[in-house]
């Protein structure tokens, strides 16, 4: 069979995985011949003891090295990657926060019933509506992006007679991440404001950086209190040096903030980003090593300032839910394709494709697939997935090894689709989106609906 059979350890499937030995594959105790029968495929399937398990342990890590070196922790679910009701509810009790980046996804995490204290709002183009909204229900933290926004929340807080707690958005120059777009701390890019200073004529600093110079526009308007300083250097970071380099940056910036206006602000955000494993024998980032480092490094960095240490706050979504999901194809169509150097690609085509899994398009991002309802003792071949929309570039796995005998009607699984899958899914080609199913304890339960024609047409005045 394929290498990077479930359940094994450092591969890229949910803890619940398991291959029978008739060959089949259960997730949390279902068999996927019966979550297809009942819930058809594609399926994004989420195992849901495992994002848990996930959740706890993110929070476990961080609180535990932060608290040996005496600061404290909140960390904060961030539901771009995957956001539903239950979702929102799972995370809030496993003791973490939900960071929302727009009002649809507000919208959801109050409808879970998180507290709006317990409730982050980010966006660089945020709404007057959006704001508003996160002020009437008293939302923890706002996190402003720009010099424009700062004057708009307070605008907006004033007309409320509220005073709204702010973090400001900070690039520290560190390019981190798995792809140029989903980097997100060097200065090209639309996000935060930056901690250079511009330079003058003559080559040295011209006045404030962007990022200090809002941080001083906060700290004198009175509908606004100065949280803390806010980070994010990027996603599927799997060098973790990355967040040092920022979370200094960050304390030194803190501390010259209080050096000139006499304001030490209480908190620091270093932000989401940890990378998962998506290829049998990648490794993910070890939240314990991870959160020991950071927590080292803010350390001394404080000491070296002689600014006490702030309470910290991280953003980890794909970490969380991307390995608790797979999705779940049906294979229909297979042709094997000759190419110039006289290999053959056998190219196994799915039910889905770009609409639910935009990463490989967007980012080139590489996946694995196994067939899952069944054994084979076939010799593998060379093969790329692909899905049913009118694109070439519609590829679900560039390149896998799968059975030679795989054929119609196989079920095909692809892990560590829980993040950023149905969240960036499309209705592409009038595709209908998959539904999410969780699954625990050998029962399946629907979080989102699959979607219908009839509600596409429904949308279409005609
Ligand atoms: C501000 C912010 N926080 C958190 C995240 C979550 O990132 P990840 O899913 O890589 O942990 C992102 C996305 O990259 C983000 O932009
Ligand atoms: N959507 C991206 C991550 C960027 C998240 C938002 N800053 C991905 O699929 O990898």
């Amino acid at each position: 069979m394929s290498t990077g059979l479930p359940g094994h350890p450092g591969e890229p499937w949910s803890r619940g995985v398991r291959r029978r030995e008739d060959g089949s594959v259960e997730v949390a105790g279902v068999d996927v011949h019966d979550l297809v029968a009942e819930h058809g495929t594609p399926v994004y399937v989420l195992d849901e003891a495992d994002f848990r398990a996930r959740a706890r342990g993110y929070r476990t890590a961080f609180e535990t090295a932060f608290r040996a070196v005496g600061s404290d922790v909140d960390v904060y679910y961030a539901g771009k990657a995957l956001l539903t009701v239950a979702v929102a509810r799972w995370a809030r009790e496993e003791g973490l926060r939900v960071d929302t980046a727009s009002g649809g996804e507000l919208a959801v995490a109050l409808r879970a019933g998180v507290p709006g204290a317990e409730i982050g709002l980010h966006g660089n183009n945020k709404s007057d509506a959006e704001i508003g909204r996160a002020l009437d229900e008293g939302v923890g933290r706002i996190i402003v992006d720009s010099l424009v926004e700062v004057e708009r929340v307070a605008r907006l807080a004033g007309e409320r007679g509220v005073v709204a707690p702010v973090m400001v958005r900070v690039t520290t120059g560190v390019h981190a991440g798995g792809h140029e777009y989903i980097s997100t701390a060097h200065e090209d890019q639309k996000f935060g404001l930056s901690i250079a200073a511009p330079r003058g004529t003559e080559g040295g600093p011209a006045g404030d950086s962007p990022a200090m110079a809002a941080l001083l526009d906060v700290v004198v308007r009175p509908e606004l209190h100065l949280l803390g300083i806010h980070s994010h250097i990027g996603s599927q970071i799997l060098d973790p040096s990355g967040f040092e380099v920022a979370a200094r940056a960050v304390l030194e910036l803190r501390a010259e903030l209080a050096a000139r206006t006499g304001v030490l602000v209480d908190e620091v955000d270093i932000g989401g980003g940890y990378g998962i494993a998506y290829l049998p024998g990648e490794v993910a980032l070890d939240p314990e090593r991870v959160a020991k480092d950071v927590a080292a490094a803010v350390d001394a960095a404080a000491a070296e300032l002689g600014t006490p240490l702030p309470r910290f706050s991280i953003e980890p979504g794909r970490a969380i839910v991307g390995p608790a999901g797979l999705t779940l194809y049906t294979v229909g169509t297979v042709k094997p394709v000759t190419l110039d150097d006289g290999r053959v690609r056998t190219y196994v085509s799915v039910d889905g494709g770009m609409s639910d899994n935009i990463r490989p398009a967007l980012y080139e991002a590489q996946y694995h697939a196994e067939v899952v309802g069944r054994a084979s003792d076939a010799e593998p071949v060379l093969a790329r997935v692909v899905g049913k929309h009118c694109e070439s570039g519609d590829i679900v796995v560039h390149e896998v090894r799968l059975p030679g005998d795989v054929r119609a009607g196989d079920l095909l699984a692809v892990p560590a689709t829980g993040a950023y899958g149905r969240s960036m899914a499309s209705n592409y080609n009038m595709l209908t989106r998959p539904p999410v199913v969780a699954v625990r304890d050998g029962a399946s339960r629907v979080l989102v609906r699959r979607e219908t024609v009839e509600d596409l047409l429904a949308l279409d005045e005609g």
